[in-house]
């Protein structure tokens, strides 16, 4: 711990978490729809869908691993048609983050699963980025985005998003890699990756979630990652675990995720305080909020209270995702002391 954490008492510890300037770097923006959203514009955009309610959808999201998710999550995004469909989905996170104090976020989105359908990549793209403008203007909070590749889909697929993406390079910040993990190693991604190396984009990559710690091995040393997405089996592997440890890799872990896909059984044996302890660099994220029970707040509220995690490490989980943002140093410096204050306000109201 690099900081002296003021002593803060138990009963506040809800309260805290919720008022902590924060980050949020791993959401994809699709699992950000909320089944109201879905019906609505299901019927805006005279889409079809196979559930008759907002209840009969809901209760389908009983999850068993991270493809009974996914065949569910690309079904919802299917009503997404409009620009004005993808700025009122990012729009609607945006709100709800700004509400948990999230101060930046970096947002997936799967461009595939739009373009597949015939959805025009500047179509996706504008909508986005202008959700993210306004919402800057109108809530202060600072939003980018993140160009996902899904890993079941071939390289040359990728390879092909990216050059349809390239002409609004401006408008994303780097690149990702989703879906389907198992059996779908990183070195399936090696060129794509390599060239959006000389682009300049940051790389982050999905790894560790249910696939082995070789693919943390693959996604750091083949795809040159700077953050790993997930990450929660590297404690399998102790080399692995000192080599996180020792460059300090973000991993950006979602509990309430690895919860509804059945990654860990119960909340209070998540690996994420023992991950902390050991020094690695980890945060609490949402995933796909609308889907896994819960926003960025939620997270770490129901986390905190199944493992008696304490103040110190709420500083430590905000501190690590503001630092592991790819925004630049003047900004986090500034969210940094933000923190601070709010720490030594409730220090000093104990
Ligand atoms: O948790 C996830 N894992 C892989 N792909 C995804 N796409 C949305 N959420 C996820
Ligand atoms: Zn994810």
């Amino acid at each position: 711990m690099n900081h002296t954490v003021p002593q803060i008492a138990a009963s506040r510890l809800p309260e805290l978490l919720r008022a902590m300037p924060k980050a949020e770097l791993h959401m994809h923006i699709e699992g950000s729809l909320e089944p109201e959203l879905i019906f609505a514009l299901a019927q805006r955009n005279q889409v079809e869908l196979p559930y008759d309610s907002v209840e009969a959808l809901r209760a389908a999201y009983a999850f068993t691993d991270l493809q009974s998710f996914l065949d569910i999550y690309y079904a919802g995004a299917s009503v997404l048609l409009y620009e004005q469909d993808f700025y009122d989905m990012a729009r609607a996170y945006l709100n709800r983050a700004a509400a948990d104090n999230v101060v930046h976020t970096e947002i997936f989105f799967d461009p595939q699963t739009h373009t597949a359908r015939g959805v025009g990549m500047e179509t996706v793209i504008n909508g986005l980025y202008r959700a993210c403008r306004d919402a800057q203007i109108s809530q202060g909070i600072s939003a980018t985005l993140i160009l996902s590749f899904l890993r079941h889909l071939s390289e040359e697929d990728a390879l092909a998003t990216l050059e349809e993406a390239l002409p609004l390079r401006d408008r994303f910040i780097g690149v990702g890699l989703d879906s389907s993990e198992v059996g779908n190693p990183p070195e399936k991604f090696a060129r794509v990756f390599a060239r959006c190396k000389e682009l300049g984009l940051h790389l982050v990559a999905h790894a560790g979630e249910e696939g082995p710690p070789a693919y943390i091995w693959g996604a750091l040393d083949t795809l040159k990652v700077a953050r790993i997405d997930h990450g929660v089996q590297s404690e399998k592997d102790e080399l692995l675990m000192q080599r996180l440890v020792r460059e300090q890799v973000p991993l950006t872990v979602c509990p309430l995720s690895n919860l509804k896909l059945c990654v860990v059984d119960d909340l209070a044996d998540h690996n994420l305080p023992r991950l902390l302890e050991a020094g690695l660099k980890v945060m609490i994220n949402s995933d796909d909020p609308a889907y896994f029970g819960g926003y960025v707040n939620e997270n770490y509220t129901q986390l905190f209270a199944a493992t008696g995690m304490g103040a110190d490490q709420a500083y430590q989980l905000a501190r690590n995702s503001l630092e592991a943002s790819f925004a630049s140093d003047a900004q986090k410096a500034d969210w940094i002391a933000q923190l601070d204050a709010v720490f030594a306000k409730f220090g000093a109201a104990a």
